[in-house]
Order: structure tokens, then sequence, then C-alpha cells
């Protein structure tokens, strides 16, 4: 037997809910936001948040848009109580926001929460205590009465503390804290004890927290819980259902979302899952899962640069380079057929558009983000990466068959190298692969006269080092070119394929030629680049001959 034996675990037991409604529904507005970074998030740091640090987290959340914060548990730290003051006195908190702080329920601490509060316009009181089976046995030590007692005594204690402070606008809220534990018909029973203590109205409700403390099952058991819940409980239409999640499997988001399609009215979470354990819920995941399906998340998302940054100084964690919407890489493409893909797609895509860009679920645009990182260069690479990467730095628009055979060079350079390529990288390596190879063919000069539709070419080149002069008339300078140097060497060439284009504007404004010649019936590309077009051509065809095994053994007559 091994040390990693199942059977240890069981399995988590289904909901028994026949005629659920919620797989039918779909999220078509916001839930309320309410943030729990400074809270929930700071209490999982291994080094809590300063003051100073709570203050700029604050800032940000509130110019987020959050209109519900968690900014802390005044009760449990002198910082936490501190920096609650800091709020009040400073004036910090917008007339929009409701501050919300979390207690246990015990009445030094009740009274220390509600001392902290002196002042603020606008509250929520969050009062928990643990309902599972596993915390009432092996933690409280109690029965599911004296659990109910404890919970029960707590919301007497804060509509007893409020009355005291009649200046402040007051909402309770309670957590049957480890809910997802927490047999359903016990979490009705006690949240309905709470709520008969309360007595929350349409117009005055009171917020019910339905916390996965730990996620134990998948998504759509919690959903069901939840919709069992919103069903049973008492004083529903008094009542702000709320979910707060967190990751342990991974679901969390997917948990809050299933919950919201199953009655919930208010997700608790926190920027980019900061949290116990594997994390809250992620808002930012949340909110652009929305955004990203044309509802509006309610949120100000735009200037992520600013959210992660102060995320990062604030919580000292890093982000991960593939964290939903936020990482670093997210928008990068390396692989062959997905460069290819978004390629197309952002060319045929028009602003005004439905998005629709494969492999990109959104604009990364929306985000502040450029479409500069979108495409990347590695040895996964195809030629559609290639070419953007040149397009958008360089205005270069390589024609297909360009594309093909420069990105045979891209791959061995980027297999060579094991890493990633730069544009600087493959701008060089392009320039050295067509346009730098200047033997045994280089154009010194060429006159050309038009006449009657027929270009008279003259041109000295030099061939292996020797000066030559050729001369030949065609149906265009590159027709004529080709024949001149046809009757110099012993080599069959033909043009193949011709493109060309300006590469910038106005004085400094080049244009780029490619050629795709057969040499004796074999293939091969090749690249000018000049300030005038005919040069560029003329040195295309030769950066052509040069490159081919064929016409590098010249036969200078
Ligand atoms: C899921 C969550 O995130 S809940 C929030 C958790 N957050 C935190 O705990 C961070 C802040 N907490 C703290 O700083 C401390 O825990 C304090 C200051 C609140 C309390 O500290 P202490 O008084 O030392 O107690 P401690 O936290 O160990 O609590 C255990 C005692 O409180 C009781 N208790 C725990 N939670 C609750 C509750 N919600 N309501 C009433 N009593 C509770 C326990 O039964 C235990 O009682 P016992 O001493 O008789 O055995
Ligand atoms: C206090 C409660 C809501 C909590 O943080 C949790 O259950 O995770």
């Amino acid at each position: 037997m091994t040390a990693f034996d199942h059977r240890k675990y069981q399995p988590f037991p289904p909901v028994k809910l026949t005629d659920r409604q919620w797989p039918d529904r779909v999220i078509d507005r916001a839930p309320r936001w309410c943030s729990v970074d400074l809270r929930d998030g700071n209490q999982a740091l291994m080094e809590p948040m300063s003051v100073e640090q709570k203050k700029r987290l604050f800032l940000l959340l509130v110019d987020i848009g959050f209109k519900e914060i968690e900014v802390g548990f005044p009760a449990a730290s002198q910082p936490d109580f501190d920096f609650l003051r800091l709020l009040v006195d400073e004036r910090l908190i917008p007339d929009d926001v409701t501050v919300q702080v979390l207690t246990q329920a015990r009445e030094p601490l009740i009274k220390r929460t509600f001392e902290s509060l002196v002042g603020v316009k606008s509250a929520i009181v969050h009062l928990y205590n643990s309902t599972s089976r596993v915390q009432r046995e092996q933690v409280f030590g109690l029965d599911t009465d004296g659990i109910k007692q404890i919970a029960v005594k707590g919301a007497k204690l804060l509509s007893e503390y409020a009355a005291r402070y009649p200046d402040t606008h007051w909402t309770f809220q309670y957590s049957p804290e480890s809910f997802t534990g927490t047999e359903l018909e016990y979490a009705v029973e006690v949240v309905d004890a709470v709520t008969e203590v309360w007595q929350p109205t349409a117009q005055r409700p009171a917020i019910i927290n339905l916390p996965a403390t730990v996620e134990m099952s998948t998504p759509n058991v919690y959903a069901d819980q939840i919709e069992w819940f919103c069903r049973r409980v008492a004083r529903r239409e008094a009542l702000l259902i709320s979910v707060h999640t967190h990751n342990d499997r991974g679901c969390g988001v997917a948990a809050a979302e299933l919950a919201v399609m199953a009655g919930a009215d208010r997700v608790e979470g926190t920027l980019m899952g900061n949290g116990e354990r594997t994390g809250n819920m992620d808002i930012v995941t949340m909110a652009m899962n929305l955004y990203s399906q044309g509802v509006d998340p309610c949120l100000q998302l735009g200037d992520m640069d600013r959210i992660t940054r102060t995320y990062k100084e604030c919580t000292q964690l890093p982000i991960h380079p593939r964290h939903p919407y936020v990482g670093e890489l997210v928008f990068t493409a390396f692989s062959g057929s997905h460069q290819d893909a978004i390629n197309k797609c952002l060319s045929s895509y028009n602003p005004g558009d439905y998005w629709q860009v494969a492999y990109l679920p959104i604009d990364p645009a929306d985000l502040g983000r450029s479409y500069q990182e979108v495409i990347r260069i590695n040895s996964q690479s195809g030629k559609g990466g290639v070419a953007y990467v040149l397009d958008r730095e360089y205005g270069l628009q390589l024609p297909r068959w360009m594309q093909i055979d420069f990105s045979q060079a891209v791959q061995r350079q980027a297999e060579q190298e094991a890493t990633e390529l730069s544009p600087t990288a493959i701008w060089k390596l392009f320039k050295q692969t067509y346009v730098s190879c200047k033997l045994p063919y280089h154009l010194e000069g060429y006159q050309v006269t038009r006449r009657d539709k027929q270009d008279s070419l003259v041109a000295e080149v030099s061939i292996g080092g020797e000066p030559v002069s050729i001369s030949a008339a065609g149906g265009g300078v590159v027709d004529a070119f080709v024949q001149a140097l046809q009757a110099q060497s012993d080599h069959r060439i033909g043009v193949v394929e011709y493109s060309e284009h300006a590469i910038g504007q106005g004085e400094d404004a080049k244009a780029i030629a490619y050629v795709l010649l057969s040499v004796n019936g074999e293939r091969v590309c090749g690249v000018g680049i000049s300030e005038d077009i005919v040069n560029a051509s003329l040195s295309a065809i030769l950066s052509a001959l040069n490159r081919s095994p064929a016409a590098a053994q010249p036969r200078a007559a």
C-alpha cells in the first residue's frame, strides 16, 4: 500500500434537488461585488499589509468601482483598527462606498468592532461562526443547538451595539462559516434564527453570505446548495444572498458563477484571487468572464497595469504569467497555427465589429495590453507569426511564398538557440539571409530606357569580383535583367513570383522587392532593399542567384 491511498477520502454527497433550475439560467448582469482583499486576502499573507499598503489598495479598489469593501477585522489587530480609523479620519471613504468589517460572535470583539467604526456614514458588520459538522464536533465541542446559540447571541449583540451608534447606517451580514461542510437543513435553521433576531425587510435587507470556506465539491454541487438554500430560507425577499468561494479545487470562479445562476445576488472575492490556501474567488477573472460575454461587469479594469502593479506592491505576491486575462503571457501565441489564425483574424477585424479573433477571447487593448506582444517567435512558431512580427515591427508585407521560405531559416535559428527570437533578431536574420548576400553577384549600376512599352537595360554587375556589363530588352526591367543574366551564364533563369512595396513614408521611404526565381529548375528566393524600386528589384534577383547553389558557380564571359 502506498501513502497515496484514495480510500482515506470520501465523496462529497450530492444535493437532493431533482428540479434544479440554475443550469438553464444565464448571467446577464453583474452581481453586487464585495472586495475582501483587505481582510481575507490580507489574513492569508505571509506579511500582512501595513496601514500604508492597505490605504493604497483601498484607493485602488475604490477607483475600480467597488461599492462594498471589507476593510479588515478591526477587533483582531491594531493595524486593522488603525486602518479603519485612518479611513474615517482622513475621509477616504466615498459616499457611495460602504465599508465592511468582520467579527466573531464574541462580545469583546463586537464591542471593539463598533468602536472602530465610530463616525462612519454607512457600514456592513459581518458576523460569522462555523457551522460545519467537523467544526461543531472537533473545534467547538458543541452540538447543533450550542452552535446556533453562538450565532444568535452574536446577532443580538450586533443589534444592541448598532443601536448605540444611530448616526451610522448599519447593514448586518451573517456567514455560517464552512457552509459547504454544513448540512443544508441546519444551515437554514441557523440563518433563520439569526434573521429572526434582525428582522430584515426588503427595504433594509440583511446579507447572508454562504461561504465555500473550503471548496469541497464540483461547482454544480455548490450551485445546488445555493439553489436549495434560497428556496428554503425564511424571509428570502429581505435577504441579499452572497457567495464567498475559495479555490481549493481550482474552481472558485466557476463555483461563484454557477452560484449566481442559482440565485446569489452578491459575490465576495479578491483581485487575482489572493486569499487563504489556494486563494479566494478571483474577481478580476469573474468580471472579465462577464465582459467577454457582452455583460457590463460594472468594474473598471482597463488600467490593468496599475492594478497589477499595486497588487504586487501591496501583497508582495507575484502574478503567474498565465493568470487569466492578466498574466504576462496570456495574450501571446508562440505556436504556429495559433499565430496564423490570430494574424488572419486581426487583419480582417474592423473596430465596431463583434470581437471574433481566434485564440484571443478578448481584445488585449481593453486591458491596456498591446498587440505587440500577441505573437512571439520560438521554435514552435510558423510562417504567419514571423510575417506578423516583420510587418508589425518593420512594415514588411512578405508574400506567402516568401513567408514559407523565411520561416525555415527562423525555425533553424530558433532550434539552434533553443530560445525565443526577438523582433530585432528576426530582422537581422532576414537581412543576413537575403539582403546582405552580395557574392558572387553584385549590382554596381544600371541604366534603363523605356520606349514602345519595352525596357532596354544596361547593367554593370560584378560577378565573382569581375566587372561585367550586360544588356537586354524586355517587357519590364525585371524581365530585361533576367534575360541579360541568362545570356551571360549557363543557367536557365526564370521569374516565378515577384512582389514589391514601399517601406515607410516620405523622405525615408524605401522600396523592397521579393523574388522567387527558378534557376535550372530549382526555386530560390531573393530580396532587395533600396531607395529606388528598380535597384531593389535588380538586387532581389541577384540575391536569389547568390543564394542558389547552382548559380553559385557563375560562368563569367
Ligand atoms: C474563514 C475565515 O477566514 S474566518 C476569519 C479568520 N480570520 C482570522 O482569524 C484573523 C484574525 N483573528 C485573530 O487575530 C484572532 O483569531 C482573534 C483576535 C480574532 C481571536 O484570538 P483568540 O482570542 O486568541 O482566539 P482564537 O482565534 O484562537 O479563537 C479561538 C476561540 O474563539 C472561539 N471562536 C472562534 N471563532 C468564533 C466565532 N466566530 N464566534 C465565536 N467564537 C469563536 C473558539 O471556539 C475558541 O474558543 P476557546 O478559546 O474557548 O476554545
Ligand atoms: C468569514 C468567512 C466568510 C470566510 O472568510 C470564509 O468562510 O472563507
